[in-house]
């Protein structure tokens, strides 16, 4: 891995030499898996929330064996007591929708959720900063929740991708990827969603990195339809407040396609 970047100006010369040898489709390609529910992240972000509805999220991941459930941090402490005896993560959102918080904020939110048990954080990127160009800070922003949340706790970095061009993507991505983060996350979901042009570019994007970053998809996956789409476009992991809903869809449509008389048993 080449040397990294010290000030805006040698991000801009990497990555604008980086884009030079932009391969036209990702260098790697996710086999689906058999198991789609083990790429869901089960999302509650909406606030407020009652308790019950954060209980009923346990349920439907347990049922579903979803890989992770995806709350605030207020909830994380009822989450990780409803999932402490199975293998089903409880991610933790960061500096969430806006991701404009101090860098110190950041970094509280982040100790705060991992003490209290949380094994995934999807930290916003401070996308706006990414926008001017000022590729340090937002380097310098993950690489602190990084060293506040070292492996094994995943960190996933959202970029807001609705919000960037077909560049910032790309510069969010790289600088993420360089930064240490094991996901790099479409969108909070509040400004728009996840497209698979998004994804493809971001998997691209990620393996010129050479770190075997995943990519997570996420915002406005309503569908199994849109689950499969976003697989095959290259995402690891989708995030989703419609899981039940989309493991139903998918139930159905293997039911289907295994004939009539599965369905009516
Ligand atoms: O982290 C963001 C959520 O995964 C977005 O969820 P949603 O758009 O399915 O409500």
């Amino acid at each position: 891995m080449s040397a990294i970047p010290t000030t805006d100006a040698e991000w801009a010369e990497k990555i604008a030499k980086m884009k030079e040898n932009l391969p036209e489709r990702p260098l790697s390609q996710p086999p689906i898996p058999l198991g789609v529910h083990r790429t869901i992240d089960h999302t509650l972000l909406t606030t407020p929330v009652e308790p019950s509805q954060i209980d009923k999220l346990c349920t439907e991941a347990r049922e579903h064996d979803f890989a992770a459930v995806c709350v605030r941090l207020e909830h994380v402490p009822q989450a990780i007591e409803q999932l402490k005896d199975t293998n089903i993560a409880v991610a933790c959102v960061i500096a969430f929708p806006e991701g404009t918080h101090e860098t110190a904020e950041k970094v509280r939110e982040a100790e705060e959720a991992v003490s209290k048990g949380a094994g995934e954080l999807d930290m916003v990127i401070h996308y706006r900063l990414l926008k001017e160009g000022r590729y340090m800070e937002v380097y310098r922003d993950v690489v602190a929740v990084r060293k506040a949340a070292p492996p094994p706790v995943v960190l996933k970095t959202i970029i807001e991708a609705s919000v960037l061009d077909k560049d910032e993507l790309l510069d969010a991505t790289i600088v993420s990827c360089m930064a240490g983060a094991d996901f790099i996350k479409t969108s909070t979901g509040w400004n728009g969603g996840a497209s698979t042009q998004h994804v493809t570019l971001m998997r691209i994007a990620a393996d010129l990195c050479g770190r075997s970053t995943k990519i997570k998809a996420s915002g406005g996956l309503r569908t199994a339809e849109d689950v499969v789409k976003m697989l095959k476009a290259g995402a690891h992991r989708i995030g989703t407040s419609n899981g039940v809903k989309i493991m139903r869809e998918r139930d159905e449509g293997e039911i289907l396609e295994q004939g009539a008389s599965h369905a009516v048993s």
